[in-house]
């Protein structure tokens, strides 16, 4: 299996259906673990998606398989949307494994090379540029958690061979021959007849996919150049117009979409892109924007914003009362005492969180009398659609901090000692 004794994982985790594929690469694992190979705990993972009668049945049968193989057992039942079963199914498993991994796991998945010709096939299907022709990674990390094709480059004719050659005896699961699901479709009608035509199919599509690969990698580098060129900024997700504006179309596109994409996005579809221009051609004061798929684009004194539709739609309580830290919708306030600077901590007084209703003034630190709220927002550049979610803080009903930085310390008044107010805000 590739790579697989060079791993050093806290914990093994094998993703196990009961197929052949899940099957064989259970079977490998328990080799390298009792040939002395691998050190660590292994744990064999199920999930049981409730959709087919045999369904429990499977269930009992990796647990006997695990137990049989020495491996810490558990199952995870997950409820599918039914209006896509097949992408609903995968979704709704991997948010189990993504929900119950640790930082440091590594978790192994069965899919191997005919898997991976069909997924090519697949988003060539639906018109997947570079990045989705990459198909599957071999190991792709997230917050720790380390996941795993080792079996990318073997064929499933030689898994065939291996399971009878260790008399194992995979689950067939009959949803596998329905060929109204577009991979079924592909498997048994479509990539016999293009191997008979084109011997060592898996290989051939293999290079096309390692050549997408590299072309993708190439494009994430061009668009962390163009995005630092363009001074982008991660504490407010935006960056320069200008700079953005004088790339090329297809830069300008490739930022956007590398942009989305490390934000969990869809890039911008067909008819987005074809809007932009008038987009960024519109006057400042028409405040323009473009929507999908609960994003948007936005303009605000000569730069681009990316912002998620939700954060129009947030409730915000009228007042919370300030504690160490205060939890808002969609961040969190830390108090910690400071010497020097800080809001002059008085424990006796009413603090309170509160949010902009219009009309506020304030004595900003430094500032020889009051201002009006509104002007100092826009004096700080700070964007309309992010004022209304500012966190104000009241004491004894009167203005005296405003968390006009995300991801910052903030202060209002200088005085000998204090707090400090860290304001942590989410994005997504
Ligand atoms: N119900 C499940 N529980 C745990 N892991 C799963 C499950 N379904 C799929 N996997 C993991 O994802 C890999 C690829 O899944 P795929 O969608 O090809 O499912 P599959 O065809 O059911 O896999 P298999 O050949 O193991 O039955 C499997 O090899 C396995 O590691």
């Amino acid at each position: 299996m590739v790579g697989l004794k060079h791993l050093a994982p806290r914990r093994l985790v094998i993703a196990v259906s009961g197929g052949l594929d899940s099957q064989v690469l259970l079977h490998l694992t328990w080799r390298l673990v009792s040939s002395g190979c691998l050190y660590c705990p292994v744990e064999v993972w199920h999930v049981n998606h409730g959709l087919q009668a045999g369904a429990s049945t499977w269930q009992a049968q990796v647990a006997r398989l695990a137990a049989g193989y020495g491996f810490v057992y558990r199952a995870f039942r997950v409820a599918v949307s039914t209006a896509n079963v097949e992408a609903g199914a995968r979704d709704a498993r991997y948010a189990a494994f993504s929900a119950h991994a640790k930082s440091g796991d590594v978790l192994l998945l069965g899919q191997h090379a005919d898997d991976q010709s069909e997924t090519l096939m697949l988003r060539l299907m639906r018109g997947s540029g570079p990045t989705g022709l990459a198909a599957m990674a071999e190991v792709r990390t997230s917050d720790g958690v380390y996941w795993v094709r080792p079996m990318l480059h073997i064929e499933r004719r030689q898994l065939e061979e291996y399971a009878c050659q260790w008399q194992l005896e995979p689950i067939e699961d009959p949803s596998n021959a329905l060929e109204v699901y577009d991979r079924n479709y592909l498997r048994h009608q479509i990539m016999p007849r293009l191997a008979q035509r084109w011997p060592s199919l898996n290989a051939r599509l293999r290079r096309s996919i390692e050549a997408c690969d590299e072309a993708s990698s190439l494009l994430q580098e061009l668009a962390e150049l163009d995005m630092r060129q363009c001074d982008w900024l991660a504490s407010d997700l935006s960056l320069a117009l200008p700079a953005w504006a004088a790339l090329s179309q297809s830069r300008q596109f490739n930022v956007l979409r590398c942009w989305f994409l490390a934000r969990g996005a869809l890039p911008p579809p067909v008819s987005v892109k074809a809007k932009l221009s008038q987009f960024v051609e519109a006057a400042d004061d028409r405040q323009p924007q473009l929507s999908w798929e609960g994003w948007q684009l936005r303009r605000y004194r000569q730069r681009l914003y990316f912002v998620p539709e939700w954060l129009g739609n947030i409730s915000l309580p009228q007042s919370r009362v300030l504690q160490t830290r205060t939890l808002l919708p969609y961040g969190e306030l830390i108090v910690s005492d400071v010497k020097g600077c800080g809001v002059r901590a008085d424990p006796q007084a009413c603090w309170e969180v509160r949010f902009r209703q219009g009309g506020e003034s304030w004595q900003p630190a430094g500032a020889a009398h009051k201002v009006s709220l509104k002007h100092y927002l826009q004096g700080r550049g700070i964007p309309p659609w992010e004022r209304a979610l500012i966190p104000l803080l009241y004491c004894d009903n009167e203005l005296v901090a405003v968390a006009t930085h995300p991801a910052q310390g903030w202060v209002a008044q200088a005085d000998e000692c204090g707090w400090w107010l860290t304001w942590q805000r989410e994005h997504t």
